[in-house]
């Protein structure tokens, strides 16, 4: 459904150059749900942008939904959906006026525009809605409008950028469950970006992680956490025991990544559930009273800390300052 090689943009102004994106190879099969996970500025929405013929790449080559990108743009718009960031609703119309309008952009005749939007709606929970401004609608509500404008076309292939940023913990869950229901129902291939771990684990099949313009893993979310040796250990001491405990947890056998900040040492071991008696025979024999243990499984946040050195939440705030150049349609 989606191949790219080498694809690549880079943006100039004011006398200075951003490698947003530095050459991303891609291949997503039909029916495939991969999520593109990547920090603030890591070059998900710029790549989404190429994918979608918003912005013309400076390098390589793709085929999206069956239409070379470059060659013939508006092959693969009538094939796609992209749902924006900010989603684009006009705040006085009504959910049904905007389904209404949108199927009309893209060709279908009143009738079909109509039968279109009302299927949407039902699906996509906002059936009683359709009378509503666009501004009164929830956050959660206007979300899944932005989709149900994204599909009104039915196509084959759906671009979501960051589809639940914003939401509160239950309209998540809700829309990772239309989500789900997009491609195990209808068959639609879905790409979406996202900053959470924990969604790209929820939702997708694969995961393409994304860091400075360049992926640098993908897989499966079980394969990606298997790439991440060992269980995390996370032991909470007394403040002045901190350089005691950390080596006494550096003993242990196979610890590795020790790292301690006051008052909590953190280490990875092969088998957290082996490590931990010895763990706590050996602090006793120390005479270090242990406060409180965790002990986890490798998470994807695990994943991103070992492939980039950075936490996601390291790596929120805003990307490197680079001025704005307006996109073009390709
Ligand atoms: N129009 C532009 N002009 C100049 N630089 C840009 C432009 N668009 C993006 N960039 C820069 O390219 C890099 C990648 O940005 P991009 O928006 O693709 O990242 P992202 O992974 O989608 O981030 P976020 O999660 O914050 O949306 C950033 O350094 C950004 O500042």
């Amino acid at each position: 459904m989606i191949t790219a090689r080498g694809l690549a943009r880079r943006f100039s102004a004011r006398g200075r150059t951003v490698n947003a994106v530095r050459g991303v190879d891609l291949d997503v099969a039909e029916g495939e749900l991969v999520g593109f996970l990547g920090p603030n500025g890591a070059g998900k929405t710029t790549t989404l942008r190429m994918l979608t013929t918003l912005l013309r790449p400076t390098a390589g080559t793709a085929t999206v939904a069956g239409h070379d990108l470059l060659r013939d743009p508006l092959g693969v718009r009538t094939r796609i959906g992209y749902v924006a960031q900010g989603g684009g609703t006009h705040p006085e119309c009504t959910v049904g006026e905007e389904l209404e309008l949108q199927g009309r952009l893209y060709g279908l005749g009143r009738a079909e525009a109509l039968r279109r939007g009302a299927e949407l709606t039902d699906r996509l929970d906002l059936a009683d809605l359709d009378a509503r401004p666009t501004k009164t609608l929830s956050g959660g509500q206007r979300r899944r409008l932005d989709i149900a404008l994204g599909l009104i076309h039915q196509p084959a292939l759906v671009f979501l950028d960051e589809p639940t940023t914003g939401l509160d913990p239950q309209s998540r869950a809700n829309l990772w469950e239309h989500i789900r229901r997009l491609r195990a129902e209808h068959g639609v291939t879905v790409f979406l970006t996202t900053h959470y771990l924990d969604e790209a684990d929820a939702l997708c099949d694969r995961i393409l992680v994304i860091d400075h313009g360049r992926i640098v893993a993908g897989g499966s979310p079980d394969s990606l956490k298997a790439q991440v040796s060992g269980d995390g250990m996370t032991v909470d001491v007394a403040r002045e025991h901190t350089t005691a405990a950390m080596d006494v947890a550096g003993r242990l056998p196979g610890a590795h990544e020790v790292a301690a900040e006051p008052g909590t040492v953190r280490l990875r071991v092969p088998r957290g559930d082996q490590a931990l008696p010895e763990l706590l025979r050996a602090l006793d024999a120390a005479g270090v009273p242990m406060l409180a243990v965790q002990v986890h499984r490798p998470t994807l946040d695990d994943v991103f800390l070992t492939l980039t050195g950075r936490t996601l939440r390291d790596a929120e705030g805003p990307g490197p300052e680079a001025p704005e150049e307006s996109g073009h349609a390709a």
